[in-house]
C-alpha cells in the first residue's frame, strides 16, 4: 500500500542535541497510528517537522509521494495535513456552531455574507453541525465559546480541524492538561472519527493504556529515535520497549 506520509532519515539538532535522530517512519492511508515515548523523547518535535514548523537538518518528509520538507505550515496544511495547534482563530464571543461554521466556511473561500449566499450559508450550517456531532459537541453549539468547560474547548478546537478536512491529523496529547473526568469524553471523539473514516491520524500519547485499542500501529521514541514500531499487541511485548521505556525510565507525573 502507498504510504500517505513518510519520513526518510528525518534529523533534527538543536546546538548540540540531536532531538529527532535519522526517523524512517510510513503510515498507510486511513491508519490511525500512535507515537509513545517518554518526556523528551522528540515526539513534539517531530511532530513540529511534520508539519512544517521546523525544518529537519537532515532528512525528508513526504506527503503521498511528494516532497514537502521545504513546504511552509500552511502550504502543508492545504495539502491536507491538519495539526491541532494551528487553530489559533476561536472567537471567544461567538458560539460553537458560529466558530466552525466560519472555518467550513473558510475553507470554501466564501466570505460572510447571509443574504447573498443564503442557500451556501445553510449548507456550511448544515456541515458545521455534522462535525459538531461527530466531536459530540451538539448539544453545546448556541453556547458561548468562551463559557466553554476546558474538556469541551478541546472538543471545539478538533472540530475546527475537521472543518479544514484534513486527509492526515495530527493530534498531539488531546487530553494534556484535562481533568480524569474529562478523558473518556475526549477518546471516545477520537474513536468516532477514526470510526468516521478516510483519515490518517496520528496521535501522540504519553499514557500507553489509553491509546493501545485504538492504534494500528505504535512508533516508540527514545532520545530521538525510534526504538520500535508495530502492532499495539508487539510493542507491549517488545522487550527493548519494556526496559527503556515501561521499566521505570518512564515519567507518568510530567505534562
Ligand atoms: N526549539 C528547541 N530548542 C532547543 N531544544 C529543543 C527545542 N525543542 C525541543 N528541544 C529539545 O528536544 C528534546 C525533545 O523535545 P520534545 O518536546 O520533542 O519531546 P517530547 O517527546 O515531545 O516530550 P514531552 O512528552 O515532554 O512533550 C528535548 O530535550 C527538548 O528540550
Amino acid at each position: 500500500m502507498n504510504p500517505i506520509i513518510e519520513t526518510k532519515n528525518l534529523t533534527i539538532a538543536f546546538g548540540g542535541h540531536t532531538a529527532v535522530d535519522g526517523v524512517n517512519f510510513t503510515v498507510p492511508a486511513n491508519h490511525f497510528k500512535s507515537i509513545i515515548g517518554p518526556n523528551g523523547a522528540g515526539k513534539t518535535t517531530f511532530f513540529n517537522l511534520l508539519s512544517g514548523q521546523l525544518s529537519p537538518t537532515k532528512g525528508k518528509v513526504m506527503l503521498k509521494g511528494e516532497d514537502i520538507t521545504k513546504l511552509s505550515p500552511t502550504a502543508r496544511t492545504r495539502k491536507g495535513i491538519g495539526r491541532s495547534f494551528q487553530i489559533t482563530n476561536v472567537f471567544p464571543n461567538l458560539t460553537v456552531l458560529e466558530n466552525v461554521r466560519l472555518a467550513v466556511q473558510s475553507v470554501a473561500g466564501v466570505r460572510y455574507q447571509m443574504f447573498k449566499h443564503f442557500r451556501k450559508y445553510r449548507q456550511f450550517e448544515e456541515k458545521a453541525q455534522e462535525i459538531l456531532s461527530l466531536v459530540l459537541l451538539e448539544n453545546k453549539a448556541s453556547a458561548v465559546a468562551k463559557n466553554l468547560a476546558h474538556g469541551e474547548k478541546r472538543k471545539l478546537e478538533i472540530a475546527m480541524l475537521l472543518a479544514l478536512e484534513p486527509e492526515v491529523l495530527l493530534l498531539d496529547e488531546p487530553t494534556a492538561g484535562m481533568s480524569l473526568e474529562d478523558v473518556p469524553a475526549i477518546l471516545e471523539v477520537i474513536k468516532k472519527i477514526k470510526a468516521d473514516g478516510n483519515r490518517t491520524i496520528i496521535l501522540i500519547e504519553h499514557k500507553m493504556d489509553m491509546i493501545l485499542d485504538l492504534s494500528d500501529s505504535v512508533m516508540v521514541l527514545f532520545n530521538g529515535r525510534l526504538l520500535a514500531d508495530g502492532t499495539p499487541e508487539e510493542i507491549m511485548n517488545n522487550e527493548t520497549v519494556q526496559s527503556a521505556y515501561l521499566g521505570g525510565l518512564y515519567d507518568d507525573t510530567a505534562s
